[in-house]
């Protein structure tokens, strides 16, 4: 068993080895250069190593596919990933699906997965196809642009009508403009809004402030929400949130604002960034890009939903899970303490010469005609934890994919690929993912 709970009888296994560099040193690096950091470490140290990370502390990063499979299989008891992700609580809430754990975890998952399965997330197909048609009209032709900007904008525009529904007024119109002001990609910030006196000066002040007017405006749509005379028929999740019940009461309006919010963020910047490296990967590779062409006129979701599946092996945006550990533990050789910050890097599996041929290569016929194990392949975690948008993120992707490629070839004049850069919660590529696009040959139309 690579996990058990460790056995006070039994003489005590050594703690991981790690780099023996000061704390901040090692925060700096992880911070910046966590992907090539992660593999070299990995090639010193092996599977399993210990940092020292701010502001978790005492981090042990885990690297390989079946200790990460045996990690996933766990009860969720053994671990708390809503305190790991405890930085984010001053703007996603203590109440999140992210944020909590425990009972209150287990009972939100049970309430809100129904929402986000296969069937309901099919529903949502037809606003994916809507709002990117309209967006792509407005994007630039024959010249180079970021498409990471303008991945950022069209997936805000379809997750906020997942979750809000359609229709503007001037509340709602107010409130994205707010969000949209967060400054979500800086750490600093991020990290300094948990403590109360940083919340009295400078960008921590202005953050805080901002939180205050997003919070009256949500709970004022929470509100009005809750008496409309058709939110039993509505099909947006903040409807669904607050009709959600099981046979006992409601979620509280906090708790619904919480995963409002949560959604929001979690939902937003993950499948921008996985879709700009999309297109990063298909302008740099052409017979892929051409291959997706066709595919994506002929309606064929199969090969785009590999293409986005490599895209996300290849350019891992959330390079690693953060679950604290609840109790002492053996883990292979190793023992792991209480309160310890367990990792396992995603990133570093979807690299692994073990699973993939060639990993370096970017070919999406892989997971077309290749055996690739199921535990190798987790950009979306895994078992308690698993990531709960994973069927919206791969349809919207596929249909943007398939929007975008049945109007335009995609191109760069910038071939070098782009290095990837950390940006608070996903790496994303350095230089926006630039890309151009042209109209297609009037044959291929
Ligand atoms: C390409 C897009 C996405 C990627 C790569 C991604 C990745 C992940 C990962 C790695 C986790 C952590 C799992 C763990 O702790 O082991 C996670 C959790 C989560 N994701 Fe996503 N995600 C994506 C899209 C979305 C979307 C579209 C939504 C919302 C609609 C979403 C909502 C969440 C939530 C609420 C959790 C917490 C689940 C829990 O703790 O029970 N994600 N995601």
């Amino acid at each position: 068993m690579l996990i058990r709970t460790a056995d006070s009888g039994s003489a005590p296994l050594p703690a991981p080895p790690g780099p023996r560099l000061p704390g901040p040193v090692q925060t700096a690096i992880f911070t910046w250069w966590r992907q090539a950091w992660a593999e070299r470490l990995r090639e010193k140290y092996g599977d399993v190593v210990a940092l020292k990370v701010f502001p978790w502390g005492r981090v042990v990063l885990i690297n390989d596919a079946d200790h990460i499979a045996a990690m996933f299989a766990s009860p969720a008891e053994r671990f708390h990933s809503g305190e790991g992700n405890r930085i984010l609580a001053p703007v996603f809430g203590k109440h999140g699906l992210l944020t909590c754990d425990g009972e209150e975890h287990r009972r939100l998952r049970k309430l809100m997965m129904p929402m986000f399965g296969k069937a309901a997330v099919r529903g949502y197909q037809d606003t994916v196809r809507e709002l990117t048609e309209r967006d792509v009209e407005t994007w630039p032709v024959g010249r180079p642009f970021k498409s990471l900007e303008r991945m950022r904008k069209l997936s805000l525009d379809i997750i906020w009508r997942v979750i809000f529904g359609p229709g503007r007024d001037v509340r709602s119109g107010e409130l994205r403009g707010l969000l949209e002001r967060l400054p979500m990609t800086d750490l600093a910030v991020l990290m300094g809004l948990n403590s109360t006196r940083a919340r009295r000066v400078g960008p921590w002040r202005r953050a805080s402030n901002l939180l205050a007017r997003i919070d009256t405006l949500i709970y004022e749509t929470i509100e009005e929400r809750r008496s409309a005379p058709d939110l039993g028929q509505r099909t947006d999740i903040l409807s669904r949130l607050i009709s959600a019940g099981d046979g006992t009461e409601g979620l509280s309006p906090v708790q619904v604002r919480d995963q409002a919010v949560t959604l929001l963020f979690a939902g937003r910047e993950p499948t921008a960034t996985a879709l700009a490296w999309a297109l990063h990967e298909l302008a740099r590779h052409p017979a892929v890009a051409q291959h997706a062409a066709r595919a994506a006129l002929a309606g064929d979701s199969t090969y785009l939903e590999a293409v986005v599946k490599e895209s996300m092996r290849r350019r891992t945006g959330i390079f690693e899970s953060i679950w604290t550990l609840a109790e002492d533990i053996e883990l292979g050789d190793f023992r792991v303490r209480k309160g310890v910050t367990l990792m396992p890097m995603i990133g570093v599996v979807h690299r692994d010469p073990a699973h993939y041929r060639q990993p370096e290569v970017f070919r999406p016929e892989r997971f077309l005609h290749e055996d690739i194990p199921p535990h190798a392949f987790i950009p979306f975690g895994g078992g308690a934890r698993r990531c709960i948008g994973a069927h919206l993120s791969v349809m919207q992707s596929a249909e943007v994919l398939r929007v975008v490629l049945s109007r335009r070839s995609v191109t760069t004049d910038r071939p070098k690929p782009e290095a990837a850069v950390c940006k608070s919660v996903t790496i994303s590529p350095a230089g926006g993912a630039r890309i151009i696009l042209r109209p297609l040959p009037r044959t291929e139309q």
